[in-house]
């Protein structure tokens, strides 16, 4: 039987996370609408290096950086043999541009078997869940103030999608959003920060601490526009601290801020 040498990106958020993975639905021919990892055949003459970076540019329109290889995917289809060297990898700028394919997801260790991946692929999948990272349920919260203020019209939606909020930790999300306010309402005011006396003031994470701070300035930028009643957010804030089955630390704590701030809605004070 004839083997295809076929190279294929596994795009992750970061390297050394691995908390989202991009996989692509194929756009045309026999396998259409089933789900795979973006790359293609090697070319004579071609590592299996310069093959990947040149297919992800021609099916996303992005370079990628290569990690490890993780495996190599041996498989027979019947009217061939496949060889597939699968590599982590990860985006170096931009978003991917969908090009080829007729759709595109970033997948959490959760979401791995949510779409019909092609036959070759399940193993790998596996091999893929064993070595992916737990997502940071702040970070999860985060995204979803984000998209949330997007559907609401409250931030336009290219803010949500490049460049891609999914490749992004906590703390980078919460500076987007922090950014994304400002620019869209560059007339709000704000109070300075009385950080002594702030719920964060004794986190011991730096990283926390600010990016508590920063959503503090958020809230403002949603009260004084009109789309969060402020005394309601810290209504609710306060029942679910004080609730008999929260446990304090720094992550509850954010994790509370972040859901106070999801009442805010588009033309409501
Ligand atoms: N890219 C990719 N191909 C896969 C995966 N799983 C899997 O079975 N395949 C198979 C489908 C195809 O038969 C083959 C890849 O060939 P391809 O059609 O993408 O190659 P190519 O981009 O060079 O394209 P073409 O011009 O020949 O269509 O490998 C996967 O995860 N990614």
């Amino acid at each position: 039987m004839k083997t295809v040498k076929v190279v294929a990106a596994v795009i992750c958020d970061s390297l050394r996370e691995k908390q989202s993975i991009f996989a692509t639905a194929r756009g045309y021919g026999k396998f259409k609408g089933q789900w795979e990892f973006p790359g293609g055949k090697v070319e004579p003459g071609e590592s299996a290096e310069q093959a990947l970076l040149r297919e992800i540019r021609e099916e996303l329109d992005v370079n990628i950086v290569l990690g490890d290889l993780i495996e190599t995917v041996e498989y027979d289809y019947p009217a061939f043999h496949l060889s597939m060297d699968c590599f982590w990898c990860e985006l170096s700028g931009g978003a991917p541009k969908l090009l080829e394919a007729e759709d595109g997801r970033w997948l959490t260790k959760a979401d791995l078997y949510t779409v019909p991946w092609l036959p070759a692929d399940i193993s790998l999948i596996r091999n893929i869940e064993s070595q992916m990272g737990e997502p940071d349920l702040l970070r999860t919260q985060a995204l979803r103030l984000l998209r949330h203020l997007c559907e609401e019209h409250i931030l336009p939606e290219t803010v949500f999608h490049a460049p891609v909020p999914e490749t992004q930790n906590f703390s980078a999300l919460v500076s987007r959003l922090r950014l994304a306010l400002g620019e869209r309402y560059p007339s709000t005011k704000l109070k300075r920060i009385m950080k002594s006396v702030h719920y964060a003031n004794g986190f011991t994470d730096a990283r926390l601490r600010e990016a508590a701070f920063t959503l503090d300035e958020a809230e403002q930028y949603l009260v004084r526009n009109g789309f969060l009643d402020h005394d309601r957010g810290v209504a609710y804030f306060n029942e679910r601290i004080t609730a008999p089955d929260f446990s304090v630390s720094a992550q509850s704590l954010l994790g509370v801020m972040l859901e106070s701030l999801l009442l805010a809605k588009a033309g409501k004070s």
